[in-house]
């Protein structure tokens, strides 16, 4: 069996189909990009994923172990929007992570002493230790979002899940977070599930690109049917030229640059 295993799962709300049929094998270590038409659903298989939420049909699996139905330190998550806390500081932030992932929530003495030495270690790995004394509001966009994936990262977790997680950052920003995911990927052998709506970004940076689509369409009603994963391509060996995938999903294309 797969190390995350998808079968046959199905999600709706209020009655309404977001995704059906979903299935997916993944392997340790894989990283998965997923593109999609907005609002398709890419969002809610990571929640799902996550086990944040549980789907109506099917089942979701890790590591062979039974269906999740609440989130778990083995997954860890990231936003395209900062998720760090604005009025702790750099390292602060770092130990909450550590604390908020403990069932008392809070950590006391040495168990706080040697979280801090853990974080001190977590800020030289993510390249924040000069600023550890400073509040979030003092960094960058791509500092912050370092930041969120360091805290992501502190309770180790086996899957990480990032949802447009360089949406927000300038071209230059990007690509250095790009190398720093791939060495974090090459040094923790996590498992990496990412959304973007950057098809060269999912390329390079994935094994595999999942697409999610609507593959049923009722012109009378445009929101009966979900979406599915209907393109699982191989992008270890630069994947297949994405300009393809554009001519399909005109959508996906990124925005001009200009363009208000
Ligand atoms: N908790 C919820 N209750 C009701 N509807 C929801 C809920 N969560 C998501 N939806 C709806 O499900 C659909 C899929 O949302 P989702 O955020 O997963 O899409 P997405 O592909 O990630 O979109 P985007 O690319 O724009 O972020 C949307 O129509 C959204 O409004």
């Amino acid at each position: 069996m797969s190390f995350v295993s998808v079968r046959d799962v199905w999600q709706a709300y209020d009655g309404r189909s977001i995704l059906e049929r979903v299935n997916v094998e993944v392997e340790e270590g894989e990283f998965i990009s997923i593109v999609g038409a907005s609002g398709c659903g890419k969002s809610t298989f990571l929640r799902m994923l996550l086990a944040e939420e549980v789907p109506v049909r099917g089942a979701i699996s890790i590591d062979g172990g039974a269906p999740a139905v609440e989130p778990g330190r083995e997954r860890g998550v990231v936003f395209q929007r900062y998720s760090v806390f604005p009025h702790m500081t750099v390292r602060e932030n770092i130990i909450a992570a550590e604390g908020f992932a403990k069932p008392s929530g809070w950590l006391f003495g040495s168990a706080r002493k040697a979280a801090r030495n853990r974080a001190d270690a977590m800020l030289v790995r993510i390249g924040l230790n000069h600023v550890a004394d400073q509040y979030p509001a003092s960094l960058s966009g791509g500092m912050q979002q370092r930041l969120a994936i360091g805290q992501a990262l502190t309770a180790k977790p086996r899957v990480l899940l990032l949802d447009e997680p360089f949406g927000a950052l300038d071209p230059g920003t990007r690509l250095q977070m790009h190398d720093f995911l791939t060495e974090l990927r090459a040094e923790t052998g996590m498992t990496v599930f990412m959304v973007t709506h950057d098809l060269a970004e999912g390329f390079k940076l994935g094994d595999r690109v999942l697409v999610f689509d609507k593959v049923r369409w009722d012109p009378m009603d445009p929101g009966l049917h979900g979406a599915t994963i209907t393109y699982d391509f191989d992008a270890r060996d630069g994947g297949v030229p994405f300009q393809h995938i554009l001519d399909r999903y005109p959508s996906l294309a990124p925005e001009p640059v200009g363009k208000a």
